[in-house]
């Protein structure tokens, strides 16, 4: 089975609540109603009211089921100006500013997200990913178990043309412009954990290069070879290969030519891109000219999830984010479980099973 329709299953399952802050946009809204209709979430649409329905209505879209939600008459708007507040005043924020910033959409959504009365978030089809992602960082923040935030895309090659089959993680296409070793490594080490929990696979991870095993010289070479170093250091079980090439990195006779002591061998299910021209192009010619459906981007490393989307997004794309979001809504509540009961003493048997 595709791993989308496994994951769209898994949220139907368990359905999370799910907050869209761009409700003026027919593909958010079409998504919202599909996501209803499906029960793969509890919607809840933040904006114009009058502007969400007046979109809803001359598209003939049914948000019977969805919860709209207006920061300009919300009774939360005071409580989350003050949180805002209390995040920011440090950066210079003043409370006069922050009521002003939580009328804004996307800054509602990500506090709505921070409080709990969401367990996950979705924009990018107006909004640019700068945008979405300044805004996940600092209100949504952090997860304490990672040093960076950075994203990936989930791509699905399942036409016929295709001789590669399935899911594969990209990372990073969408947010770290210009990693240097050590960022890059953590980016590998959390596209790897994301391929576990989204692909259900062991990953195997390629970080790519213009070169294989340092057959060609370059400081650029270098820092991928560094990276995949510190993530040997860091994870001695996960099978990596780097500096390596796209071809020897998903084709499994090449990688025999080039790299015969591969860990991988030809069979990467993530492939970790040098910088964020790399990553960007790569995941667009994949998708654009190599027909394949691209997820994204989805990102990792925050502490609830609150994901972005192409601006060029289709409905598709925006209900398939949401049930991404669900399933990670989920695995961010786990971790946050076992940290609270690493944090009490439990032993630690209780906090495997929690
Ligand atoms: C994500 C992005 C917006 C952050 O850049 P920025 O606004 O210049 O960020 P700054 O360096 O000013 O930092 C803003 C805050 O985010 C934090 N931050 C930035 N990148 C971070 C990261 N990858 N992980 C964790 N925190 C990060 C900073 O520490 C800072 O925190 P503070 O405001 O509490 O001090 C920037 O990396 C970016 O534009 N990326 C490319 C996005 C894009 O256009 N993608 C292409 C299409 S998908
Ligand atoms: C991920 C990405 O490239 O987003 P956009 O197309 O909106 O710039």
């Amino acid at each position: 089975m595709k791993a989308i329709h496994r994951i769209v299953d898994e949220a139907r399952a368990r359905p999370g609540r799910v907050v869209l802050s761009e409700g003026d946009d027919p593909r958010i809204l079409r998504a919202a109603e599909r996501a209803v209709c499906a029960g793969i979430a509890h919607i809840v649409v933040v904006g114009d009211r009058a502007a969400i329905r007046k979109c809803a209505e001359a598209e003939g879209i049914d948000l019977e089921g969805a919860e709209l939600v207006d920061p300009t008459d919300s009774a939360l708007a005071a409580g989350f100006a003050d949180e805002l507040h209390a995040l920011r005043r440090n950066k210079g924020m003043s409370l006069e500013e922050a009521r002003r910033a939580v009328l804004d959409p996307l800054c509602f959504a990500n506090l709505m997200l921070r409080l709990g009365h969401v367990d996950g978030s979705v924009a990018g089809a107006v909004r640019t990913s700068a945008d979405v992602v300044r805004t996940a960082i600092q209100v949504v923040g952090p997860d304490p178990s990672f040093k960076l935030v950075s994203s990936f895309f989930l791509m699905m090659l399942c036409e016929s043309f295709h001789s590669l089959k399935g899911g594969l993680i990209f990372s990073d296409c969408g947010l770290v412009i210009d990693p240097d070793a050590e960022a890059l490594s953590e980016i590998a080490m959390a596209a790897a954990d994301s391929a576990r929990s989204l692909l259900m696979e062991e990953p195997r991870v390629a970080m790519l290069s213009f070169s294989t095993g340092g057959s060609a010289k370059h400081a650029a070479v270098d820092k991928v070879a560094d990276a995949a170093r510190r993530v040997r250091a860091q994870r001695p079980d996960l099978a990596i290969d780097g500096d390596v090439q796209l071809d020897a990195a998903i084709v499994a006779e090449i990688a025999s030519r080039k790299i015969p002591d591969s860990q991988v061998g030809g069979r990467a299910n993530v492939l970790v891109f040098p910088n964020l021209e790399a990553g960007n192009i790569g995941y667009k010619l994949a998708e654009r000219v190599g027909g394949a459906v691209a997820i994204g981007p989805l990102l990792q490393g925050l502490a609830k999830p609150a994901n972005d989307l192409s601006r060029g997004c289709s409905v598709d794309d925006v209900f398939h984010v949401i049930a991404v979001t669900v399933m990670q809504g989920h695995a961010a509540a786990q971790r946050r479980r076992i940290a609270e009961l690493a944090l009490s003493g439990a032993p630690a048997v209780v906090r495997e099973t929690a």
